[in-house]
């Protein structure tokens, strides 16, 4: 089988996003991966330069896949800047530009020839300012580019923090998948129902089994509210909405345990025996996976019919041209890419 092409999207142009694709192929000494940035050629050269990386950027036409794929080599699906872009400084000029390397990168995984896209951060307040008025991240914008009706947000690190300690060995990679994205935390509450829940559920068990071989995944849920809900005295979601969702995907035959109380789920006798964890909220779940692995997780969506990761962090506006931020994150991406592709990935630091 040929190694898969990914679309690599350069993300917001003030933000590291650019950098961190230029060093990433530069660094890397395999390519298994055919790795096309989807961005302005110029804005790449341009970055590349300024945080010393040696690389030759080669502008191809839209769609073409190059006979060959070199390290230090970057070929680029070319989308042109709105306005000139300098590190660190945002402008709602160019939230078209990043708009229009998502719908490129989408329509390459879409039509041929991407076998998957893996997108550099954005920044969501930038695009909402130039008048996206509902955008809310790459997340929500590729689930209605790909007319799919529900998505899920799941994050990954292969090589948990917690892991290397002799207290946690036998914890598996830790994936936590989100019941809710990017809502405001007054909201949550509300936007959890019994048919969501479920929804998520079945997305994040068909993907668990579709893309990572996982026959009968089990999936571990967190309660909303502290300990889970306290027998009703701190919240009443739990019996209300989360017991009886979860009690009928059992009767579906889905491997689903909780809710638990999210403080102590996230230990090693429980994670052991979990393929995913499935928080209520972004933060109840991502402040535990970046503690235990920040820099070197994947974000990835699942629901989609077309492959998509991400890196686990973001624009990092205060460290972009200075050469400094860390392609850990990005290399892993491509590598869960890759491995979602059936591919192997081999990057060195
Ligand atoms: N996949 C995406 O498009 C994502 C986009 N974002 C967006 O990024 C913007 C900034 O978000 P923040 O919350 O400030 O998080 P951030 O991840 O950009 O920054 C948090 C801290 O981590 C550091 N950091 C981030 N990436 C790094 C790297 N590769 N190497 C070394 N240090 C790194 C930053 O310097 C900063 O100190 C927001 O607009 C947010 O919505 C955030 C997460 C993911
Ligand atoms: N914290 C993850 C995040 O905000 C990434 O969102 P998305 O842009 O991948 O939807």
């Amino acid at each position: 089988m040929s190694s898969p092409v990914l679309a690599l999207t350069t993300g917001e142009p003030a933000g590291i996003g650019p950098e961190l694709l230029v060093k990433l192929v530069a660094d890397t000494v395999s390519l298994p991966a055919r790795l096309v940035a989807v961005g302005d050629p110029d804005l790449l050269a341009e970055r590349a330069r300024m945080v010393g990386v040696d690389i030759d950027v080669r502008t191809l036409d839209k769609g073409r896949v190059p006979e060959s794929f070199s390290p230090g080599v970057l070929p680029v699906w070319p989308v042109t800047l709105r306005a000139p872009s300098r590190p660190g400084c945002l402008t709602v000029d160019n939230a078209a530009y990043v708009i229009e390397t998502l719908d490129v990168a989408v329509s390459t995984c879409l039509h041929g020839p991407a076998d998957g896209m893996v997108t550099a951060p954005l920044h969501k307040g930038i695009i909402i300012d130039a008048g996206l008025s509902g955008f809310t991240g790459h997340t929500e914008y590729l689930r209605d580019a790909c007319g799919v009706e529900g998505v899920v947000m799941m994050l990954a690190t292969q090589d948990p923090l917690h892991a290397r300690q002799v207290a946690w060995q036998g914890t598996r990679s830790l994936r936590v998948a989100l019941a809710t994205t990017h809502l405001p935390l007054r909201d949550v509450a509300d936007a959890i129902t019994g048919e969501s829940l479920e929804n998520v559920v079945h997305i994040l068990h068909t993907d668990l089994q579709r893309h990572f071989g996982i026959e009968s995944p089990h999936i571990l849920v967190c309660g909303l509210n502290p300990h889970a809900g306290e027998d009703g005295h701190l919240g009443r979601e739990e019996l209300e909405v989360i017991i009886p969702a979860l009690d009928h995907l059992r009767d579906q035959g889905l491997h689903v345990t909780g809710p638990l109380p999210a403080d102590t789920l996230f230990t090693p006798r429980h994670l052991a025996r979990a393929d995913a964890v499935l928080a209520m909220y972004h933060d109840q779940g991502l402040a535990v996976l970046k503690y235990a692995g920040f820099g070197r997780g994947a974000n990835i969506t699942l629901g989609l019919p077309i492959i998509r990761t991400s890196v686990d962090h973001g624009t990092a506006l205060d460290l972009a041209g200075t050469g400094r931020a860390e392609t850990g994150s990005l290399s892993e991406a491509v590598s869960m890419a890759c491995l979602m592709a059936g591919h192997a990935f081999q990057t060195h630091d």
